[in-house]
């Protein structure tokens, strides 16, 4: 492949892609592409299947139908377990490990981006003085910078972020949006969705719509 070509392959592409459950369609048929540098608001009413979307493309459920490219290639979950971050209304996080044994265990099976540590991401997170609570302990929206955390430690290219305001303050909202827009500047991509108003990157993000 020429530099030219990769440069113009999405990172992920969708096509007529449809969710079912007990034959009656959730969503679909969906078409969208998302490039290095891109982040696109999911958009759609209460069930119209954001989160179910997001679960498909972090493998923890089947496409029933259409296809689904990752650098212009089959997408396999299982090629790319590291590639992907999913960060759910579930925030994926052990209630009697601290924040800080949480990132560990997740860098020690993703591993880190360089020259981050966990002690730095917490402290970058808001969390500095909270390193060891058990995450039970902490408040919703301090679990969830713990959640978000993740982001910041591990090297993955897309974000799959489900409400990731969610229990933030404004400071923490912020801090989200300044994430995104540091992962796009970087080459990464996102997918978010949000029933609040969101600002991240200058002008109108890309928008993905689960119904025409
Ligand atoms: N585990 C499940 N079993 C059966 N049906 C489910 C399950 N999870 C979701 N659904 C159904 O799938 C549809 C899509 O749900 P989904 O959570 O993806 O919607 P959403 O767009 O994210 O909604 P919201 O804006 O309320 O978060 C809904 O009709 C929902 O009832």
């Amino acid at each position: 492949m020429t530099a030219s070509a990769a440069v113009a392959q999405p990172l992920l592409e969708a096509r007529a892609l449809t969710f079912y459950r007990q034959d009656e369609p959730v969503f679909g048929p969906l078409d969208f592409c998302l490039r290095e540098g891109e982040i696109a608001l999911v958009e759609g009413d209460n069930g119209s299947g954001k989160t179910t979307l997001l679960r498909i493309l972090a493998g923890l459920l089947h496409i029933d139908e259409g296809s689904l490219d990752w650098r212009g290639q089959p997408w396999r979950r299982i090629e790319h377990l590291g590639d992907t971050l999913f960060l759910g209304h579930h925030l994926g996080l052990k209630s009697d490990l601290s924040a800080r044994e949480n990132l560990a265990v997740a860098a020690g099976l993703y591993g880190a981006r360089d020259g981050r540590t966990v002690e730095g991401v917490l402290a970058n997170i808001g969390l500095a003085g909270y390193e060891d609570e058990p995450v039970r302990r902490l408040s919703a929206g301090q679990k969830k910078r713990a959640a978000l955390a993740r982001l910041l430690l591990l090297p993955a290219t897309l974000w799959l972020l489900d409400e990731p305001y969610a229990n933030l303050d404004r400071t923490g909202i912020e801090l989200v949006n300044r994430l995104l827009a540091q992962h796009a500047a970087e080459g990464g991509a996102a997918l978010v969705t949000s029933h609040g108003a969101v600002s991240f990157l200058n002008g109108e993000p890309k928008r993905i719509r689960m119904h025409a």
